[in-house]
């Protein structure tokens, strides 16, 4: 069994290749295959097609993408889609034509319309407008969806897509514009500790409410949807529709989440708001029944990932992207 991991230098796909090294020492027949940005460029589709006819993986996993938060995503909208347009394309149309049967790309929360029932479930997708600050991502994440479900109709291959609420957790990216909610305030809380500062300034009204899920729960839950029989998967989606939620079930406000990372980082200011900045989307919880009848269930909690994480970005201070 070959498994290319594509992304495994990232917050998750660091994670996922963690606990395939596991499975690797018990499975001697399991190879992994990695390949860095620097490496293989996956925009390139003459350089994913020589790799993906040289390697011959029997499954894939697509973790690679351009990610950032609701920042990034607002001024680099033209990098969001044409970069994850063309990796999705790439990747999986050459592993489709150097015959990898299985593959299972991530996608995100923020498919779903900004004005959609919650929590929200799989069939919500298509249903309304997208939320304007991540539209180009999302309609590109949307696209990967439909890569593989068209490839699985046309050709018969079994193509799975994972759609994770808001990760967190080690191998995070802390820049303190482009990245999410939790590392940019866990590194702004820490430094406003460490320097004594008076004001912590976080974006928006800090009304809107968020579900994070710890990255090792993602990746667990990720191999978990990869080792489904076809039968079990199939039984569980439908041919246009063949996405699934994962999550935890609860949410938090922003408000909220600051104030906890204060308490964790030992932060004891004021703590601002700074109205210029967009809030997104005002409610984002995944319904995330389709899992769990499949008996699979979030274990991480919320304070104790984040402890974990803070414990993890001081360690890694010097290293960390960004
Ligand atoms: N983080 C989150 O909160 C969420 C993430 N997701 C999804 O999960 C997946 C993984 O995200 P996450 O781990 O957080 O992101 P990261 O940014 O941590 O990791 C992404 C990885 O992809 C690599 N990559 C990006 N572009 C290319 C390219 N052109 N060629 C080769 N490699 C490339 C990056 O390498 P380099 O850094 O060198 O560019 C990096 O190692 C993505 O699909 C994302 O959309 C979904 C919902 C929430
Ligand atoms: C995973 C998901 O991530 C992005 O969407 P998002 O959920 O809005 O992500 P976010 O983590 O950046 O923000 C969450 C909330 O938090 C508020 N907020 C406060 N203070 C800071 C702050 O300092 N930084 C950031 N980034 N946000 C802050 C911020 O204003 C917002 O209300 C998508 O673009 C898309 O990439 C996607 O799929």
């Amino acid at each position: 069994m070959r498994i290319y991991v594509a992304g495994h230098r990232g917050m998750v796909g660091g994670a996922i290749l963690r606990r395939l090294q596991v499975r690797k020492a018990v499975e001697e027949d399991l190879t992994l295959i990695t390949r860095t940005h620097a490496e293989l460029d996956l925009t390139d589709q003459v350089a994913v097609r020589d790799f993906m006819q040289g390697e011959k993986p029997d499954v894939v996993i697509l973790a690679a993408a351009k990610v950032g938060g609701i920042h990034a995503n607002n001024t680099y909208p033209a990098d969001f889609i044409y970069k994850n347009l063309m990796i999705e394309c790439n990747v999986i149309h050459q592993a489709f034509a150097a015959g990898v049967k299985r593959l299972l790309q991530l996608g995100s929360s923020c498919i779903y319309p900004k004005a959609v029932p919650q929590p929200m479930k799989e069939d919500a997708l298509l249903t309304g407008t997208l939320e304007p600050t991540n539209e180009p991502y999302a309609v590109a994440k949307i696209a990967g969806i439909k890569l593989c479900e068209s490839y699985n109709r046309q050709h018969g291959v079994d193509y799975r897509s994972v759609m994770p609420t808001n990760l967190y957790g080690p191998g995070d990216n802390f820049h303190p514009e482009n990245s999410h909610v939790m590392p940019a305030l866990i590194r702004r809380f820490h430094e406003a500790a460490q320097s004594g500062q008076e004001e912590v300034v976080m974006w928006g009204t800090g009304k809107p409410m968020r579900e994070f899920l710890h990255v090792d729960d993602m990746a667990a839950a990720s191999l978990f949807v990869l080792d489904l029989d076809k039968e079990t998967y199939e039984a569980n989606t439908e041919p246009m529709l063949s996405h699934i939620n994962v999550g935890t079930g609860t949410d938090i406000s922003i408000g909220e989440l600051g104030h906890m990372i204060a308490e964790v980082t030992g932060y004891s200011g004021r703590i601002t708001q700074d109205l210029s900045k967009p809030d997104g989307t005002m409610k984002k919880l995944m319904d995330v029944s389709r899992l769990g009848d499949m008996g699979w269930t979030a274990r991480v909690q919320l304070k104790d990932g984040l402890k974990e994480t803070y414990q993890w970005f001081l360690n890694n201070q010097d290293s960390f992207r960004g």
